[in-house]
C-alpha cells in the first residue's frame, strides 16, 4: 500500500515517460524495520535510479508519513531477495558506490579526493599522459586496450590514475573498477594461495573487471609468480577489451627484472611519460596549490617557488605546506625572505642558471631524453637539440666549453664546433633563428 501511494504522487510530479521508464518497473518486496525494500529489474536499473531518483522516492514516503524510511533495492534475479543493497544518498563529493558489489571499503579509502582531473595542472610535460587517461575515461580508440605511464617521482601518475577512477566511477557507477599498486596485488595473491582462495582471486580480476588500474609495476622486479598472474591478467582483460591503466617509475625497456612477456603485454597500447613540468606549468601548479593552502602570494612570490622548486611536485606541496605554517607564526606576512629560507631547507640552495639545467630544458621542449643527448647518435633529430643545448649553455651561463662538454659528455672542441654550427645556421634560416629566440625566453624563465 505504501508503495501504491509513493508511486502515485511520483506519478503526479514526474514526466510520464521518465515515470513508465524508471518507476513502474520498481517492485515492492516488503517494509521491513523501516526499510522499504524493492526489487529492480538489475543492478545497473538500481543504480540508474538511485543517482537519480532516490531523494525523491524518499521525500514523497516522507509525505506519507514514513520520514525514516531506507529504500533498499534488490534485483530481480538475485537469489535471496531482499538482497541487502542499501541505497544511501549519492554521496555530493567522492566517488560513488558499486551497488551491489561487496564494497571494498579500502579500495575506495585509496583513491585520493583531490587528486582529479581539475586539479591537475596540465602543461607540455604531462599534457600527453593526461589526455591518453582522459581517452581511456572516454574509451576511444586512441590509447589501445592498456595505457603505460612512466615518470621519476612526484610527477603526478597517481594523481592521473586517481582521476581515471574517480570520473569513471562517476560517470558509470557499476562499472568494476580495481585500483591497486602492484604490490598489493602481490600481497592478494600471496594471501590468495596461503589460504587456498585463488580461484576468488582469479575470478575478481579475471571475470569482475571492467578497468584495472596497476601502479608502480617496476616493484615486482624479480618476482616471478606475480608477474606471471599479472600478465595472464592483462592478456585477459586485454583480449576482452577491457581498460587497463599501468604506472612505473621507468621506462618499459629500462625496467630491470622484469619478464620480457610481461613487458611486452604492458606496452601493447600507449607507453608515455610525464616529464618533470616547465616553467609555465610550475607556475600554474603554485597558483593552484597556493590556493588550496589559503595562501596568497603576489605574482614575485609565485614566482620566485616556480622558479627554484623543479621536479617533484611534492615539493611545491610541501614548501607551500611550511609557508603557510611559517606565515602564522609571524602574523600571516609572506615576503621573499621567508620564501627564500623555506626554498633553501627543501631543495638546499636556490638553483643557479647551469648547463645541466639548460640541457634538461632543451631535452624536455625536443621531447629527446638527456640520455639520447649524451648518446653517441648523430640523428639528426639528435645531433640539432644537442648543439642547441651547447649554443645556449654557452650564451647563458659562465661554465666554460669544458664544463658544457662535460655535461653532454662531448670535450670543449665539440662544443665549440656546435655553437658555430648553430650560429651560422640562426643566420640562413629563419625558422631556426624564430626557435631560438623561443628557446631563449624559456631559459631566461629558468
Ligand atoms: N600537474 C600537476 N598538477 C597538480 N598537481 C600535481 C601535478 N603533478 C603532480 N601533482 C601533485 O604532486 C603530488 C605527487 O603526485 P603523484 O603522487 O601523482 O606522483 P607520482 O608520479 O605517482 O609519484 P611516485 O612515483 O612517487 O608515486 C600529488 O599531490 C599531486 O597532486
Amino acid at each position: 500500500m505504501v508503495w501504491e501511494k509513493v508511486k502515485e504522487s511520483l506519478k503526479s510530479t514526474l514526466a510520464g515517460n521518465i515515470y513508465d521508464l524508471w518507476i513502474e518497473p520498481l517492485q515492492f518486496v516488503q517494509l521491513q524495520e523501516e526499510k522499504l525494500y524493492l526489487s529492480s529489474p538489475d543492478r545497473f536499473f538500481s543504480a540508474y535510479v538511485k543517482q537519480n531518483f532516490l531523494e525523491i522516492i524518499e521525500e514523497k514516503a516522507s509525505e506519507h508519513g514514513l520520514s525514516s524510511l531506507r529504500i533498499v533495492f534488490c534485483e530481480s534475479g538475485s537469489k535471496s531477495l531482499p538482497t541487502p543493497i542499501a541505497m544511501k544518498h549519492t554521496p555530493k563529493r567522492g566517488q560513488l558506490r558499486l551497488p551491489s558489489v561487496p564494497v571494498n571499503k579500502s579500495r575506495f579509502k585509496a583513491l585520493h579526493p583531490r587528486y582529479t582531473f581539475d586539479e591537475f595542472m596540465v602543461g607540455e610535460s604531462n599534457i600527453l599522459a593526461e589526455s591518453a587517461c582522459r581517452s581511456m575515461v572516454a574509451q576511444d580508440d586512441s590509447v589501445g586496450p592498456c595505457l603505460y605511464i612512466n615518470s621519476s617521482t612526484g610527477l603526478g601518475k597517481s594523481h592521473l590514475t586517481h582521476a581515471v577512477a574517480h570520473q569513471v566511477l562517476a560517470q558509470s557507477p557499476m562499472t568494476r573498477l580495481h585500483y591497486v599498486t602492484a604490490r598489493q596485488f602481490a600481497a592478494e595473491m600471496v594471501r590468495g594461495i596461503k589460504t587456498n582462495t585463488m580461484d576468488d582471486f582469479k575470478s575478481k580480476y579475471l571475470e569482475h573487471c571492467d578497468i584495472l588500474l596497476v601502479e608502480d609495476v617496476h616493484s615486482l622486479t624479480g618476482k616471478k609468480k606475480t608477474q606471471e598472474e599479472l600478465n595472464e591478467v592483462l592478456d585477459s582483460l586485454i583480449k576482452s577489451g577491457k581498460r587497463v591503466i599501468v604506472t612505473a617509475n621507468s621506462a618499459p625497456r629500462d625496467l630491470v627484472g622484469i619478464d620480457n612477456e610481461f613487458r611486452s603485454r604492458m606496452t601493447s597500447g600507449l607507453v608515455t611519460s610525464i616529464q618533470p613540468p616547465d616553467i609555465a606549468t610550475r607556475t600554474r601548479i603554485v597558483e593552484k596549490k597556493a590556493a588550496q593552502q589559503q595562501l596568497c602570494l603576489d605574482e614575485e612570490l609565485v614566482q620566485y617557488l616556480a622558479n627554484n622548486i623543479r621536479g617533484d611536485v611534492r615539493q611545491i606541496e610541501s614548501a607551500l605546506r611550511a609557508i603557510r605554517a611559517k606565515a602564522r607564526l609571524v602574523g600571516g606576512h609572506v615576503d621573499l625572505d621567508l620564501l627564500r629560507e623555506v626554498v633553501t631547507t627543501i631543495v638546499g640552495v636556490e638553483q643557479q642558471l647551469s648547463a645541466e639545467l639548460i640541457c634538461e630544458l632543451v631535452s624536455c621542449q625536443f621531447n629527446v631524453s638527456m640520455d639520447a643527448l649524451r648518446s653517441k647518435s648523430r640523428k639528426r633529430a639528435i645531433t640539432f637539440p644537442r648543439q642547441v643545448a651547447m649554443y645556449l649553455a654557452r650564451k647563458y651561463t659562465d661554465d666554460s666549453l669544458a664544463d658544457i662538454g662535460k655535461v653532454l659528455h662531448r670535450d670543449h672542441s665539440t662544443v665549440l664546433h656546435a655553437i658555430k654550427v648553430v650560429s651560422n645556421k640562426a643566420i640562413r634560416d629563419t625558422s631556426i633563428s624564430a626557435q631560438l629566440d623561443l628557446l631563449s625566453n624559456k631559459v631566461k624563465q629558468l
